[in-house]
């Protein structure tokens, strides 16, 4: 599936001197996100820095969102991930695109302008309406909470 999204090019960087975010592979399921920082900055072991990509986006279909997940090599060799772990922007967010970024590592990282930091993925979206009731049907699984399936 293809979505049309709406982007804003917030820093002329982006277009110029560093590609737009894209896919780098016909079968990518994300597109690298930038850091779009004035310097350099380096990250403590431990601490997360709230870091911007350089666009907005709008994705305004009620039937997607998008997250920002680690690129893998840099999360499982350096340590570098989201300091929210997975960011997820809503379908109604307009405002800048932002990256948490938490060193998670034991070694200082640095990160430079332009640098690929995360990635971002889109994803079908299902809305629940809840529909009250006093007893559920039963079913096979019990009410035993997770770990009671019996199942080894
Ligand atoms: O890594 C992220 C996570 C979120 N957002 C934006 C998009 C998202 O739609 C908005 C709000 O995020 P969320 O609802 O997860 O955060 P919140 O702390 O609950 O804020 P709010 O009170 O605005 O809902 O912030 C980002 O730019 N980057």
């Amino acid at each position: 599936m293809t979505a049309e999204i709406e982007l804003k090019r917030l820093d002329p960087r982006l277009g110029s001197e560093f590609p737009l975010p894209e896919y780098a592979t016909a079968l990518s399921a994300g597109m690298d996100l930038r850091a779009m920082l004035d310097q350099p900055i380096e990250l403590a072991p431990g601490e997360a820095q709230l870091v911007p990509t350089g666009i907005a986006i709008h994705i305004g279909n009620p039937g997607l969102c998008a997250v920002i997940l680690p690129r893998s090599g840099l999360g499982h060799k350096q340590g570098l991930v989201m300091g929210n772990l997975v960011g997820l922007i809503d379908a109604d967010y307009q405002g800048p695109l932002m990256v948490s970024l938490w060193n998670r590592g034991r070694f200082a990282i640095t990160i430079t302008p332009g640098d690929r930091v995360a990635q971002l993925v889109f994803l079908p979206v299902a809305r629940a309406v809840f529909r009250q009731v006093d007893e559920f049907e039963r079913s096979a699984r019990g009410e035993g909470g997770f770990g009671h399936t019996g199942v080894r």
